[in-house]
Parts: C-alpha cells; structure tokens; sequence
C-alpha cells in the first residue's frame, strides 16, 4: 500500500503507543510521520514537562490547539497526537472531518505495566494513584471511541500493531 486518500490521525490514551506504532506504520505506508508532542517541544524549546510547569495545563493546551492547525495543513502524514489533544473540541471535529482518526485501544491492566515508563514524562500521571488514573482512562474513552477506526493493540508490538492497522485500512479499501 502506498498513498491513502487523507492523513492518518493516531488518538488514545497516553502510553498506548500512537508515537511509537505512528513511526512503524508510516514506514511501512510510505507517509511521513509528524507527533504533535514533539513538535511542541521542538517549537518552545521545552519539555512538556516544563510547560506544564510554567504555563499550567490550558498553557500546554493552547499551544497544543495552535500546533495542531499549523501541523495538520499538510497532507500525506501520519499525525500522532498527544493523548489530550483530542479532548479538545476543535481538534476533534478537525480531525473527524478531514483525516482517517484510529484509536489505539488498550486494555488498562495492559496499559499499566507501563507505567513507570510513562510517569517521568506524563505530568498528568504523577502524583496519580491508580484509581485516579484509571478515571482518567474511563473518562476519556468515549471521546476516543468516536474514531473511524478502533485498533485493539492487546499485547502486540509496535511492529505487530501497525500490521494491522495497515492490513486493517487496506481491507477497508478493498
Ligand atoms: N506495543 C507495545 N508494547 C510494549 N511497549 C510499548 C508498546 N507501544 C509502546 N510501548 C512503550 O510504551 C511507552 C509509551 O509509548 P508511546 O510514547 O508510543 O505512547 P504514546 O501513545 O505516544 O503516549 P503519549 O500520549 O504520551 O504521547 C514507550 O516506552 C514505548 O516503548
Ligand atoms: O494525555 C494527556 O493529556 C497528555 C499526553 C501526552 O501525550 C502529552 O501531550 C501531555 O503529557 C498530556
Ligand atoms: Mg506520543
């Protein structure tokens, strides 16, 4: 498969692998990937972890929303959003109308063997029993499901994961 018709947009919770699935899977489609994390961080010579620090959260969250315009005016990209991003309205009805949005869905007894490898970097992990963040993760699911496509990575690598969803996409197609 080579060219599909509108930008892939990755969505999910954070940690479920949209960056590192979005940079297999734009390996394997021939598109380019773009992470709006990154990009935040490129752009105001941060760390999250810092803007959170400095600007709070709706700091964070408005430079997330600006990026995100700027960004997504390109075509043929992989674009793996952070895992908030599509929490905003205008980011979410974006996405729903001009881009192909896949959630990575994965089973929170899953996710949290990830843990501490997600907490120094996720400000919204700290601090967070895992009753809270298992709130967090219930609360967000709705949003996430509203997506064109849900992919169930279970215990799949990152590899594995963007086999399927370019199997999946393609299948779609056919
Ligand atoms: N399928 C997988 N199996 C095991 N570990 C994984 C898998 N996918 C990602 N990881 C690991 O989980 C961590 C988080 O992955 P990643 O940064 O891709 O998540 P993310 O969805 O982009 O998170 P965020 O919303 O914070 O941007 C990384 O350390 C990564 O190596
Ligand atoms: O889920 C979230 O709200 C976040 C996820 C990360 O990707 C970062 O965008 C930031 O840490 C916030
Ligand atoms: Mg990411």
């Amino acid at each position: 498969m080579s060219k599909v018709e509108r930008n892939i947009v990755l969505i999910g919770f954070m940690g479920a692998g949209k960056t590192t699935v979005g940079k297999e899977l734009s390996r394997i489609l021939g598109l380019r990937f773009v992470d709006l994390d990154q990009a935040i961080e490129e752009e105001a010579n941060q760390t999250i972890q810092t803007i959170f620090k400095t600007e709070g959260e709706s700091g964070f969250r408005k430079r997330e929303r600006s990026l995100f315009h700027k960004l997504s005016k390109q075509s043929d990209i992989i674009f793996s959003l952070g895992g908030g991003a599509f929490l905003q309205e205008e980011i979410q009805a974006a996405c729903l109308t001009d881009s192909l949005v896949i959630f990575l869905d994965i089973d929170f007894s899953i996710w949290s063997e990830r843990i501490p490898l997600l907490q120094k970097d996720r400000p919204l992990l700290q601090q967070k029993s895992l009753e809270e963040m298992k709130e967090l993760y219930t609360s967000r699911k709705q949003s996430y499901s509203k997506a064109h496509l849900i992919i169930q990575t279970g215990r799949l690598t990152p590899p594995q994961t963007a086999e399927k969803i370019a199997k999946t996409i393609h299948h779609a197609k056919a």
